[in-house]
């Protein structure tokens, strides 16, 4: 049966958050969207609202936009209140060079706005943290909670990126259908803690090897040759 779950995507106007956005709006279970950004976002907060609106589902889709200066703690009320989700791409992406660490002292002050007004507002939803770099920034953020004595907040690191990323790459060098492949990923979302465990997933144990320089060949094109 599906649910009446009402959501708020903060940088909800962003590259991430306007596909996700769009997402929660199609999703059956979701009766409430709240996409809210800043007011010197490149697109409008309202705009993306007005637009998803528009999509024949149940979920009705409103637009916030707050000054840069705004304390969320202090202005996010009446789009947090009642939330059972609130997912966080807000912040501030890597330009080339520049790891994801890199960003933690801008995004983390960001996120921590934003964390702070979810205490406030809606202490029982799930707070989904994407902005990175979550490796630090998820656990700084419950850190903060526990000092708080916040105990009914719960967060999580979005990395489902990594999940789809292993599957999709597994599905193309192995030909395996899609549904066969399923690769867990454990450990964080840097560049070295990423660590997907391709020995459980059996179409890539059959699909996949690794040559004595540790190099992974693709089997099936190594007996196409083969044959
Ligand atoms: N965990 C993961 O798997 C992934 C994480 N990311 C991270 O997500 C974050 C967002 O990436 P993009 O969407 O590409 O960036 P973007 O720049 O396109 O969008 C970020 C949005 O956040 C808004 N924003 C900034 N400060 C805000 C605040 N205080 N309150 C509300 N909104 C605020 C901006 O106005 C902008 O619309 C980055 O930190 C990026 O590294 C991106 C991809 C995957
Ligand atoms: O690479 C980035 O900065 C954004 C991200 O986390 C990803 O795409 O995995």
């Amino acid at each position: 049966m599906a649910g009446n779950f009402k959501v708020c995507v903060v940088g909800g106007a962003g590259g991430i958050g306007q596909p996700l956005s769009m997402l929660m709006a199609m999703d059956p279970n979701v009766s409430e969207l709240c996409v809210y950004d800043l007011t010197m976002a490149m697109v409008p907060a309202e705009g993306v609202a007005a637009d998803l609106s528009h999509l024949n589902m149940k979920c009705k889709v409103k637009g916030y936009a707050f000054d840069k200066d705004d304390k969320a703690i202090d202005k996010a009320g009446d789009c947090l209140t009642g939330c059972h989700l609130v997912l966080v791409p807000a912040g501030v992406p890597r330009k080339p060079g520049q790891d994801r660490k890199d960003l933690l002292n801008i995004n983390a002050g960001i996120a921590k706005n934003i964390v702070e007004a979810c205490a406030k507002f809606c202490p029982e939803a799930v707070v989904g943290l994407i902005v990175n770099p979550v490796n630090s920034v998820v656990p700084a953020m419950c850190e903060m909670w526990k000092k708080k004595g916040e105990t009914s907040q719960s967060s999580a690191f979005i990395t489902t990126l990594d999940v789809v990323r292993a599957d999709k790459f597994v599905h193309e060098m192995t030909g395996a259908p899609m549904s066969d492949v399923s690769v867990p990923v454990i450990g964080g979302h840097a560049g070295t803690t990423i660590l997907p465990l391709f020995s459980q997933c059996q179409a890539a144990v059959s699909g996949l090897r690794t040559d004595s320089s540790g190099t992974q060949i693709h089997v099936r094109s190594v007996d196409r040759v083969g044959a």
